[in-house]
């Protein structure tokens, strides 16, 4: 089964995905949005996506990118430790002006350049692999925030190590494929939606159909509806899988109250963390 992942080889979501289905064939892909184009159109099976992270939070490219999802929907999700090394093409700190990553790794480090390298030009690119091809290609002065595995795969030669900016940090990708996985009493489903008005309640009225049914929330965002300044598409993941009566009598009553109304899948709950060397 082949699988995309943001590109090229080595980046988290490369690893992710080896160490999380290492059944699948990986496919890399260069951007969110073409992994999920892939996905519904049926160019690929699978697809995997880093969703959230622990320090940065939501990878807000993913949200608005899934707002597209047509025939696609969540079948797993996997955490994985994110473990950020400095690599450049010679080891020559002194040398160092630029250093190329994703938006989200530079954001996970940024204290450390500040503390470390305050003169360091930060500067994002595709992914933390194409940072490593970027290092490469420059040479003198141009360093990349990647994994340990991507940095030596591309041949850089290792200047710093673990320096995310927190000890404690995972990002959580998700699985696209297509069909409901079956329930396994330890699920989750992830919904959005949008109002069709901006009127006193509305959030409230959702929540409490949630908290007088005791379904725990696992995590609520919001992101602009790109319509107008102040209306917003929310995002909701919830403990419980759409084919149990209970939550599906939820959707129903959240289905009538909502304009954008979106059930990205229900899937099993990551059981143990990816990533630990
Ligand atoms: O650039 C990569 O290595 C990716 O897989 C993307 C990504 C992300 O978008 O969050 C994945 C995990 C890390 O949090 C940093 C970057």
């Amino acid at each position: 089964m082949i699988c995309g992942y943001l590109g090229p080889q080595g980046s988290y979501s490369y690893l992710a995905l080896t160490e999380g289905f290492p059944e699948m064939t990986p496919e890399a892909c260069d951007t969110f949005s073409e992994i999920i184009e892939k996905v519904d159109t049926g160019a690929i099976a699978a697809g995997l996506l880093p969703v959230e992270n622990s320090t940065e939070g939501a990878v807000t490219a993913v949200m608005d990118s899934l707002l597209t999802l047509q025939h696609g929907a969540i079948q797993a999700e996997v955490i994985y430790t994110v473990c950020h090394h400095l690599f450049m093409a010679e080891k020559d700190e002194a040398a160092m002006n630029t250093a190329y990553s994703h938006p989200q790794a530079i954001e996970q480090c940024r204290h450390f350049f500040r503390t470390h390298y305050p003169g360091v030009k930060l500067v994002p690119c595709e992914s933390t692999s194409t940072a490593c091809l970027l290092a490469k290609e420059a040479g003198n002065g141009t360093a990349a925030i990647a994994s340990r595995w991507a940095g030596l795969h591309h041949g850089l030669k290792p200047v710093r190590g673990n320096i995310q900016d927190n000890r404690f940090n995972q990002t959580r990708f998700v699985l696209l494929g297509t069909g409901t996985p079956q329930p396994t009493g330890n699920d989750k489903t992830a919904i959005a939606f949008s109002f069709h008005r901006d009127t006193a309640g509305n959030l409230y009225e959702i929540l409490k159909i949630f908290a007088e049914a005791n379904v725990n929330l696992t995590r609520i965002e919001s992101r602009p509806a790109k319509m107008e300044l102040g209306q917003y598409v929310f995002f909701i993941d919830f403990e419980g899988h759409q084919q149990e009566p209970a939550i599906g009598a939820i959707l129903e009553k959240l289905r009538l109250l909502t304009r954008t109304f979106i059930i990205f899948g229900s899937f099993p709950r990551a059981q143990r963390v990816l990533g630990e060397d």
